[in-house]
């Protein structure tokens, strides 16, 4: 067992309760960390140091390019970890590796492009209508920032928030998942390496009731950046009105990938698994429903259901795995009693359908590769989130009925087409109501693209230069040259 401590101000504590809960790693299912279980007087400590840090200590007062400095060196210290990092990941979240290698080089890259653009932050001198007056605007950190992470990408998901906050000049209090808290106490020891001032970053662990509600209340947070489900997401912003904090809500997804009559069978298959099998389906993005045209439609469910019965199962670590265990035991329930759902609506399940009890999986979380054919739109398998390794494939004639079908969820994170016809992969973007559409290809991310959705998926968008407007406030600032002041009784 490992035991760890939260950091708050640069300093390593227990919590102020003394108390810890365990973390399994999910590929044996057996306890491997201890963690402070924190309560309001942790979160209040580690927004009091964040504040501190931003108004009156180094951070607020050091230049947009000592920060971007700053942040080019904490990317070079993940890359340096980076092999230590990923192996705690994978042992706490049980990602694949090679997958979890690939996510932890990203912070350095999202550290980089974001420590770049720190200092090409700038308002703008306007031109003002009015006599006598120079007028121009000031961008400024919107405050102390509180980053609530889920499970499925911890690292990652943080980064997401930590880079663009840090650029803008903001503090940060980070808020791991209960389940995946490691990583992020790992990655706040290379912070302090770094060199960043005290109370920029500082990281309490434990659950959302105690921590989470904490710090969606309380009155020096200005903004709350949140990955999660949507049922913690609406909670949130309910909290959060009190104290009218902003909000980046990046919540859960439905999405459809739309396979055309004429697409590359071969690549909207390969497509189709990297949709919903990868990370084990536990991803926001999770392709989890196909919309085939019922020309292919036989062939197309062939030929996956042949290329997910190869997927190979097991230790996250191996770089050959291809599916590893879901994180949770809470999830290993909830998608065991989703195929349940599934089977009793009628959907007929063409592969896996249960809990994985191949050798290799030992005593790990494992659910099999699950596809349901035939499903409609308006079952429960199709409109609520699984989060699992479990995809409904749904027939179509007319490319208006899958657009409708595709559009026919409370959510809008993501979708996917396939298809050979120029005309297609330029409409379909169009049609689909989502925040991102691969064409082509599926589940590709960088920091340089926007990323977030619309409806029930949240609001706000992490990546890219606009994610930085995400962590700023305008200030306006009027200066007057005029001789003398006109009629005070009017407005100026
Ligand atoms: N969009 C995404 O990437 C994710 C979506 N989900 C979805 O959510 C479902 C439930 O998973 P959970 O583990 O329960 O996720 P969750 O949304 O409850 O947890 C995510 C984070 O929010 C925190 N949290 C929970 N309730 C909170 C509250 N009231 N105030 C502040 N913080 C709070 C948690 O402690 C954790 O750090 C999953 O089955 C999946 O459908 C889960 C994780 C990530
Ligand atoms: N570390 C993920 C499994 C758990 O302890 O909830």
């Amino acid at each position: 067992m490992k035991t760890y401590q939260i950091f708050i101000g640069n300093a390593w504590k227990d919590s102020a309760s003394g108390e810890t809960f365990q973390s399994s790693n999910p590929y044996t299912g057996e306890p491997w960390a201890e963690i402070p279980k924190c309560d309001a007087r942790d979160v209040d400590a580690a927004v009091d140091a964040a504040h501190d840090a931003l108004y009156h200590g180094a951070w607020g007062k050091m230049s947009a390019t000592e920060r971007g400095a700053l942040m080019r060196k904490l990317g070079d210290l993940v890359a340096r970890d980076a092999d230590a990092l990923a192996a705690v990941e994978v042992r706490d979240n049980g990602k694949l590796l090679a997958e979890v290698s690939g996510q932890v080089l990203g912070v350095s890259q999202w550290l980089y492009f974001y420590g770049g653009l720190a200092d090409k932050i700038n308002g703008a001198v306007i031109p003002i209508n009015k006599p006598d007056m120079f007028t121009y605007t000031l961008r400024e950190p919107v405050g102390v920032v509180a980053a609530i992470v889920p499970w499925n990408s911890p690292l990652m998901l943080m980064a997401w928030k930590l880079a663009p906050a840090l650029a803008a000049g903001c503090t940060m209090v980070i808020k791991p998942s209960e389940h995946t808290s490691a990583s992020a106490l790992e990655f706040a020891a290379l912070v302090r390496e770094a060199g960043f001032p005290e109370g920029v970053v500082n990281v309490v662990t434990g659950f959302g009731k105690d921590v989470g509600d904490r710090l969606t209340t309380h009155p020096k947070v200005a903004k709350v950046a949140f990955t999660g489900g949507e049922v913690a997401g609406q909670k949130i912003m309910e909290s959060a009105a009190s104290t009218f904090k902003r909000l980046t809500l990046e919540l859960g997804g439905k999405s459809a990938q739309v396979v055309f009559p004429d697409a590359d069978l071969d690549a909207a298959v390969s497509g189709g698994i990297a949709g919903i099998f990868a990370a084990t389906g536990q991803t926001c993005i999770a392709g989890s429903r196909l919309l085939v045209h019922e020309s292919i439609y036989d062939a197309y469910v062939e030929k996956f259901v042949a290329s997910a019965k190869t997927a190979k199962m097991g230790d996250p670590m191996e770089m050959t795995t291809q599916v590893g265990p879901v994180t949770t035991q809470p999830q290993f329930d909830r998608i065991l009693s989703y195929i349940e759902i599934a089977k009793s609506e009628g959907a007929r399940c063409v592969l896996g359908g249960a809990a994985a009890q191949r050798p290799e999986c030992g005593k790990g979380w494992f659910i099999e590769p699950t596809v349901f054919a035939d499903v409609r739109n308006d079952m429960r398998i199709a409109q609520e989130e699984v989060f699992g390794p479990v995809v409904s494939i749904i027939p179509f004639k007319e490319d208006e009925e899958a657009y409708e079908l595709a559009n026919d969820t409370n959510y809008g994170l993501a979708a996917g087409v396939w298809t050979s016809s120029i005309k297609r992969a330029t409409v379909a973007p169009k049609r689909l109501r989502a925040g991102t559409v691969w064409v082509n290809t599926y589940r590709a991310a960088s920091f340089l693209m926007p990323f977030g959705g619309v409806k029930a998926s949240g609001f706000g968008r992490e990546n890219g230069i606009e994610a930085i407007d995400q962590y700023l406030e305008t200030k306006s600032v009027w200066l007057s040259y005029a001789e003398e002041t006109k009629n005070p009784f009017v407005m100026q």
